[in-house]
């Protein structure tokens, strides 16, 4: 076989800062326009404004615009242009006091809760619910009576009433990252708790709580014009509550009055609403999905892509006719749009499977395994794009067929088992269930024979107590018992295909022995094809008839797993299989193994 040359790696996926992300919507880029204007507004009143916005002229009381008013006068005689830009200044400042509260309170209450638990999660939580259930407009009113209507104070105090908004949000997120790995990671490599809280546990709510600051803003907003509105706060402070109470008086003789503040208020505060909304999008969904016309032409890059057909075709990848495949892929490649254009992850892979045949794909990390194996399933991650000649799933072409038919295949002629055990099973529900369940839905079975069904496959892979394990959670057992459970929900729809990606690589030795075993006897048994995707030579060794070496992308070497052992072509196959088994032992047990006199024989090999 010839080697394949090799290209070099996939570009890396640029990723998008939240700023970028943000200025791509329209919406929130315009919502943002108008509060930028409002900020502009409110530095540059003393500058814009026409008029002193407390001076007093009768004759302008009530007056239209005009007259160098553009907006007309108030009930006192005030511009009324000048007071609304000054207003600006008021509530602008209110919102920042209320925010900056919010977030100083708030946000290491939610920390320090959400990371260290026990008491202190138990006193902050309480704290934050008590402030929760106070009626917040009757307290704004009594702290105002007592304190002379001193307007910061006031903002303080509707901070303190709006800060468990972000102390629940910080404590969620605090509480999901504390049990991420890489937080016990850098506490054993002696990072101190102080670091881990203003790195780790600081860079992971930042996100959420710049939404929850957009959104409270606009809730400060309203209720400080509420308050004014009602007459609280300075009467010689320009704001837009007082004006809007203003209006409110004279609405029905001069509704333009109360029109202009209503419009501000209503803009800002909508403006607020829709940044918020806008950041929350982008913070939900980490990773942009590309738009219809850049998926159009990642496909259409991908289809224009040399054909590496021929030469894969005439050094052996496809062994089968289409009729005799349980799995057949022809020249299947895989993009993801990048800024630059498209990364290719898969560069034109072919192979087939027969039923009853085992086939390894291996290949170091990042070779495309697993990218080649979700197209087969159409299970591909958002973004993702590919595009084959063909893909034929037991001598039925599938490539071309909606996402629903492909969904369709998956549980009745194509079975999967997952890499990690523990992270596939929902920790909801009994095993039992998530067993029965699609065996009711796909297979239409009743409840009854749903159940009898999953009893007689825990069996058969070899799980002694049946019973217990119908009943039991997910973390009511262990890896290997759990991948025994994967195994036994990927064969029980008695699939003609199953796919397994590193199904051992997330278990202890012995265990991945066993496993190997167990599916080795289940693809002999249901008479299925199984393709088996490694990095590890040793489980190619173990269970597989044929392989297919992977590398950047494309097949570097296929063949039979005798003749691969014996006669690597390609330096590459040679590098992985004397990583893999660097035991010399266990390569002298390989030797023996596939000796023309040994178990499986001269005939086999290829
Ligand atoms: N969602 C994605 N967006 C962009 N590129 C991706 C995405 N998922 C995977 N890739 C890229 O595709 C390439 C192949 O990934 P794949 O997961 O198929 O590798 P693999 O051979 O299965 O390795 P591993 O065993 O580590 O999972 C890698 O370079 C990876 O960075």
């Amino acid at each position: 076989m010839t080697a394949v040359p090799l290209p070099v790696g996939p570009a890396p996926v640029k990723r998008v800062s939240l700023g970028r992300r943000f200025l791509r919507r329209p919406l929130g880029v315009a919502a943002l326009a108008v509060f930028a204007i409002v900020v502009a507004v409110a530095v540059l009143a003393p500058w814009l404004a026409p008029f002193d916005p407390d001076h007093l002229d009768f004759a302008l009381s009530h007056a239209t615009p005009g007259n160098g008013h553009p907006l007309g006068g108030d009930s006192a005689g005030r511009d009324i242009l000048s007071r609304l830009l000054f207003g600006a200044r008021t509530t602008l400042y209110g919102a920042l006091i209320t925010c900056l509260t919010c977030v100083v309170l708030g946000v290491p209450a939610g920390v320090a809760a959400g990371y260290f638990g026990g008491v202190t999660d138990r006193i902050a939580s309480w704290i934050s619910d008590a402030l929760q259930s106070v009626p917040v407009m009757i307290v704004l009113l009594v702290v105002a009576a007592g304190t002379g209507q001193n307007f910061a104070v006031l903002m303080v105090t509707l901070g303190v009433l709006l800060a468990p908004g972000h102390y629940r949000i910080a404590r969620a997120r605090a509480l999901t990252v504390c049990r991420e790995p890489y937080i016990d990671a850098a506490r054993v490599s002696g990072v101190t708790t102080l670091r881990i809280l203003r790195t780790h546990m600081l860079r992971a709510v930042y996100a959420p709580v710049i939404v929850q600051t957009a959104l409270t803003a606009g809730i400060a907003i309203g209720l400080q014009a509420g308050l004014q509105f009602l007459g609280v706060g300075s009467a010689a402070t320009p704001s837009w509550g007082q004006m809007m109470n203003d209006g409110f008086q004279t609405m029905l003789s001069y509704p333009l009055i109360l029109l202009w503040p209503s419009i501000a208020l209503g803009l800002t505060i909508a403006a607020l609403a829709f940044i918020g909304s806008t950041l929350a999008d982008l913070v939900s969904v980490r990773v942009e999905l590309p738009t219809a016309r850049r998926r159009a032409r990642v496909r259409r890059e991908l289809a224009a892509a040399p054909s590496a057909l021929p030469e894969a075709v005439a050094s052996g990848t496809h062994v089968h006719e289409v009729a005799d495949s349980a799995l057949r892929v022809e020249n299947l490649r895989v993009g993801y749009a990048t800024r630059d254009g498209v990364s290719e992850v898969v560069r034109g892979v072919s192979f087939d499977a027969a039923p009853g045949e085992v086939l390894g794909i291996v290949g170091e990390s990042g070779s495309g395994k697993t990218q080649t194996i979700f197209s087969v399933l159409d299970l591909l991650p958002a973004g993702g794009t590919a595009v084959a000649d063909g893909i034929w799933v037991g001598g039925q072409e599938v490539g071309k067929r909606s996402p629903k038919e492909r969904a369709a295949l998956l549980g009745r002629a194509i079975g999967y088992v997952p890499q990690e055990p523990m992270t596939n099973l929902d920790p909801s529900y009994a095993i039992g269930h998530q067993l029965a369940e699609p065996l009711r839905r796909v297979h239409g079975l009743s409840k009854a024979a749903a159940r009898q069904r999953a009893r007689d496959v825990l069996v058969r892979v070899g799980i002694q107590d049946p019973d217990r394990v119908l009943k039991a959670y997910p973390h009511q057992i262990s890896g290997g018992m759990a991948q025994r459970v994967l195994i036994a929900g990927a064969v029980a729809g008695r699939p003609s295909l199953l796919v397994a990606d590193e199904p051992t690589t997330a278990l202890d030795v012995t265990v991945q022995a066993e496993v190997l075993e167990l599916l080795r006897e289940l693809q002999r048994e249901y008479g299925m094809a199984l393709v088996i995707v490694t990095h590890d030579f040793g489980v190619v060794a173990d269970i597989c008839d044929r392989v297919v070496v992977m590398k950047d992308g494309r097949v570097v070497e296929t063949g039979p797993v005798e003749r691969i052992f014996r006669r690597p072509e390609d330096p590459y196959t040679a590098e992985l299989i004397g990583a893999s088994l660097d035991d010399a032992a266990c390569r002298d047990e390989l030797d023996e193994a596939w000796s023309p006199a040994g178990a499986r024989g001269e005939e086999a090999a290829r």
